[in-house]
């Protein structure tokens, strides 16, 4: 199987609050997440980011208000490299969320997440989004798709 790069977007707004999407079909269906999905070839991660948050919710960004946040990397097996996520946050937007085939949009305050209908591993990460820090997170799950270990860190870089 080949390592998917995909991406991710949390949309904020009045500061305190967080965009985030039931997925309604696929993989890791009934979960809350932020937006995004699978760069397509020749794509820029800051370009899939802003063409899957309007495939999914509507919303209008441009990509040059979105901040980059940081990369987050899955190992399946513990060893081998699954997934590639890059992550933006973005405040500017145009549009109000819709619901789509694939997301159902609502809005939560950043300190009412719904952790236990999210994947597993985001709750040892969202703070960095929440507080706007770039970090970089890195997730071993063993054969059966359990978390077994991870490491995440700030990156103190401009
Ligand atoms: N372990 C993980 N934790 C997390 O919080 N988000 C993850 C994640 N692994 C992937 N994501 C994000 C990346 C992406 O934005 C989103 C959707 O992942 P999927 O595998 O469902 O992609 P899709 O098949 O929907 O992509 P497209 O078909 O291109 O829309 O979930």
């Amino acid at each position: 199987m080949t390592m998917l790069e995909q991406t991710l977007i949390f949309i904020k707004r009045d500061g305190d609050e967080i965009l985030l999407g039931l997925k309604l079909r696929g993989f890791e269906i009934g979960k809350w997440n932020g937006y995004g999905g699978k760069m397509e070839i020749g794509e820029l991660p800051a370009e899939c980011a802003k063409r899957e948050l309007f495939e999914e919710s509507g919303l209008v960004v441009e990509v040059a208000d979105l901040k980059y946040l940081g990369i987050l990397k899955f190992y399946r097996s513990e060893k081998i490299l699954d997934r590639l996520v890059h992550l933006y946050v973005c405040s500017v937007y145009k549009g109000y969320p819709r619901t789509t085939e694939e997301m159902k949009p609502k809005w939560f305050s950043s300190e009412a997440l719904p952790f236990k209908e999210m994947w597993e591993d985001c709750a040892h990460w969202i703070e960095f989004v929440v507080k706007e820090i770039k970090f970089t997170g890195t997730f071993y799950s063993d054969n059966m798709n359990n978390l077994v270990n991870y490491c995440v860190e700030a990156i103190y870089l401009n």
